[in-house]
């Protein structure tokens, strides 16, 4: 029972207005990306990494794999245009029976959380890591007037990784490259397909570094960790 795992790491960070790619920042010593891949690479039921950059990156990541001794990363690929377009490049490298996509900007994922989510999809084929909503959530109209409140019992928010069978994975990009489908999780192509996807209860600290804010969320997670991530 192998097990891939996507990272994509071609993003711009544009909300993070950093001059460097938010995946590419210093935290403790070691590029945010580092941190991320080091947890998959000290996991002992994941088998290869690949990796989706920005191609003049290329050269670069190779560098700071070798550097970090990182062996099971197998392909450092050029990403795409949109999110699900690196991941597409990247699972293409993949012939592991299971795939976990994971952010290259989330780095505390825990290999607890990781563990309990391979164990799902292996029964399931499809599951996700996700949290209940803390906060009260509504859908606004363009005019910026609240039109409905959904239950929050029923609301999670979605985290990765996103663990699938890797051939229905393949299956649901290839469906959404033909259907010009524009998502922003891997979940919602394989729910194009009709197949149901297993909800993971995961932490709140695995977060997605995004705006500035998450880096002193950072800091404060790494404290609370005792220093370790
Ligand atoms: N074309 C893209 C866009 C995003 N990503 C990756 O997908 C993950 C989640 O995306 P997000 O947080 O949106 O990153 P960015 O797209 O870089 O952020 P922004 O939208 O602020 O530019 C990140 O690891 C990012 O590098 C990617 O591989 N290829
Ligand atoms: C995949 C994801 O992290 C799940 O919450 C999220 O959808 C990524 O969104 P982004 O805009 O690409 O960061």
């Amino acid at each position: 029972m192998s097990v891939g795992v996507v990272i994509p790491a071609a993003g711009l960070g544009k909300r993070m207005g950093s001059k460097e790619s938010k995946q590419f920042l210093s935290f403790q010593g070691q590029p945010v990306l580092i941190h991320t891949l080091h947890i998959f690479e000290t996991h002992p039921e994941v088998d290869e990494i690949v990796l989706a950059v920005r191609e003049e990156e290329v050269a670069r990541v190779r560098q700071l794999v070798a550097d970090a001794g990182l062996r099971k990363v197998t392909h450092v690929v050029v990403g795409g245009r949109e999110r699900q377009d690196s991941v597409y490049n990247g699972l293409r490298m993949l012939s592991t029976e299971w795939v976990l996509v994971h952010d290259a900007v989330r780095p505390f994922v825990s290999r607890e959380a990781i563990s309990r989510l391979l164990e799902a999809v292996k029964m399931h084929g499809a599951a996700i890591l996700a949290v209940p909503v803390k906060e009260t959530v509504k859908m606004v109209d363009a005019a910026g007037v609240v039109e409905e409140t959904p239950d929050r019992k029923r609301l999670w928010a979605v985290q990765t990784p996103q663990a699938f069978r890797t051939d229905m994975l393949m299956e649901a990009h290839e469906q959404g490259r033909k259907t010009g489908a524009s998502v922003t999780d891997d979940a919602m192509l394989v729910e194009e397909l009709g197949i149901d996807v297993r909800v993971v209860e995961g932490e709140y600290t695995n977060i997605k570094l995004t705006t500035p804010d998450d880096l002193a969320v950072a800091e404060a997670i790494y404290q609370m960790r005792g220093k370790s991530i």
